[in-house]
């Protein structure tokens, strides 16, 4: 007998989870025997769907969607970001979690994988209006949550601020100060020093890895990045403090070209700033049509904003040695092909973006023995931890002779379905 398809998504689904599914499809036939248990990844293990209704700054009521899948927790507690995002779907959110239990795998972390959102635009709500919709959507979620259950932290749209409302309202909620179940919060309350530059410093060392590789050195490469907020900004502070020139950035409100290089530091000072809070007018670059920006000749090109952004339609045009995928499923599967023909290499979300779990763990950690490291311990650990999953994940990749996401998935779906075994089903 079959497992039933899942009746809450339409069959073929062509978004993000739909991608994700094909990205299993490709790595069941290196599975072996743990290919019995492969079903197990192709369904979250909980959903929740909640109302979040809350007070408008001008006395009006409004209800926003907002999710919580936990997705496996076969090796661990589910642990992944919260996304707020006007686009947020339950499709986006189940594939965000799945993401992170084959990152957590992949990396080694003792975690399965978990992500949430909620549909609204955060830039169209006050601090306050925030704050409440944050409080709220904890409150609704404590069900699913703990630092034993299911740990939340930082994506798109949320940040330090977010996870100090959430650490707060569950912490009220439970009558105890609870640091560990959520990572990403500010020092002051529990934070790790490191963690507000991982994910960005993680896409820097897994490029590095993956350059030593082929022959590239960083110094006076080029470097294309899209997104600039938590990840792309960090990335690009990383690359050009290694000697990379980025040559173009983009963000909502536009892209940004300088064959010289763009000071990432003096672009920040420039965004914080202008009037449209973003790269556009940036007066020390030219402006360049958003559609071009993954055609200009770089030696690596980095996707940090969101999925499905390199596909067949613009593969093709891709201009480089190196796509680190800072952002979680930018490429498409017929996309990654096209890549793959044409002699890029594609180091995968699955790794190239595990800096910041990675640190999240450390935060844990560290609040579990209420002991903290220092930032040096932080960075010197992240480093090793990514470049040993690279390592790894490369080495597998040569001997099955396939590509390195493909070769992320065998070693993270070894490890995910190998415990799903051990555990079995009862009761
Ligand atoms: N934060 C983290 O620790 C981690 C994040 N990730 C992934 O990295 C990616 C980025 O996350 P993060 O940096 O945290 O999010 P942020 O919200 O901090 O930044 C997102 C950036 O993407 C830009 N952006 C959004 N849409 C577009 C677009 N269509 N074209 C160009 N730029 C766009 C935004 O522009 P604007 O500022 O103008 O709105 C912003 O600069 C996501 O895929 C996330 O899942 C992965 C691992 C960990
Ligand atoms: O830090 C974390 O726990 C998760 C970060 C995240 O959401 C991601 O890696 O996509």
């Amino acid at each position: 007998m079959k497992s039933e398809p899942l009746s809450y998504l339409p069959s073929g689904d062509q978004g993000p989870w739909g991608i994700y599914l094909e990205q299993v499809e490709r790595v069941t036939p290196y599975l072996g025997k743990l290919k019995y248990w492969v079903d197990t990844l192709k369904r979250p293990k909980r959903i929740l769907i909640v109302d979040v209704p809350i007070h408008l700054d001008d006395g009006t009521v409004v209800h926003f969607e907002g999710y919580r899948v936990q997705h496996n927790t076969s090796r661990g507690p589910a642990k992944g970001g919260v996304r707020y995002h006007q686009d947020v779907t339950l499709s986006e959110v189940m594939a965000l979690a799945a993401w992170m239990s084959i990152k957590n795998a992949a990396v080694g972390l003792p975690y399965g994988g978990g992500k949430g959102g909620i549909r609204l635009d955060p830039r169209q709500l006050s601090p306050s209006e925030l704050e409440r919709v944050t409080r709220r959507f904890t409150s609704e979620i404590g069900i699913l949550i703990g630092p034993k259950k299911d740990i939340p932290a930082p994506d798109v749209g949320t940040g330090q601020r977010e996870m100090a409302w959430m650490m707060d309202t569950y912490s009220m909620n439970v009558g105890s100060t609870t640091p560990g179940v959520v990572t990403g919060k500010p020092i002051a309350i529990g934070g790790s020093l490191g963690r507000q530059d991982a994910t960005g410093n993680g896409v820097f060392f897994t490029a590095a890895a993956a350059a030593e590789k082929i022959g590239l050195p960083i110094e006076g490469s080029r470097v294309v990045i899209q997104g600039f907020g938590n990840v792309g900004n960090a990335a690009a502070r990383a690359f050009y403090d290694h000697g990379a020139k980025i040559v173009a950035i983009a963000d909502v409100t536009g892209a940004i070209y300088n064959e010289e290089g763009i000071d990432p530091y003096d672009l920040i000072r420039y965004v914080a700033e202008s009037e449209t809070r973003g790269v556009r007018g940036y007066p020390k670059a030219e402006p360049l049509p958003a559609a071009e920006l993954f055609a200009v000749p770089c030696e690596f090109l980095v996707p940090a904003a969101l999925e499905r952004v390199i596909t067949e339609q613009n593969a093709h045009k891709v201009q480089t040695k190196i796509v680190v995928e800072g952002a979680n499923g930018p490429t498409t599967p017929a996309a990654d092909d096209i890549l793959a023909e044409r002699g890029v290499v594609v180091v995968p979300d699955v790794l190239a973006n595990a800096g910041g779990v990675t640190v999240s763990y450390f935060e844990w950690v560290q609040d579990f023995n209420s002991y903290f490291w220092t930032e040096e311990e932080i960075n010197q650990n992240l480093e090793r931890v990514l470049r040993e999953a690279f390592e790894a994940v490369w080495q597998v990749a040569q001997d099955r002779k396939v590509l390195l996401r493909t070769a992320a998935y065998i070693v993270a779906a070894t490890r995910i379905l190998e415990a799903r075994a051990l555990r079995g089903l009862y009761p």
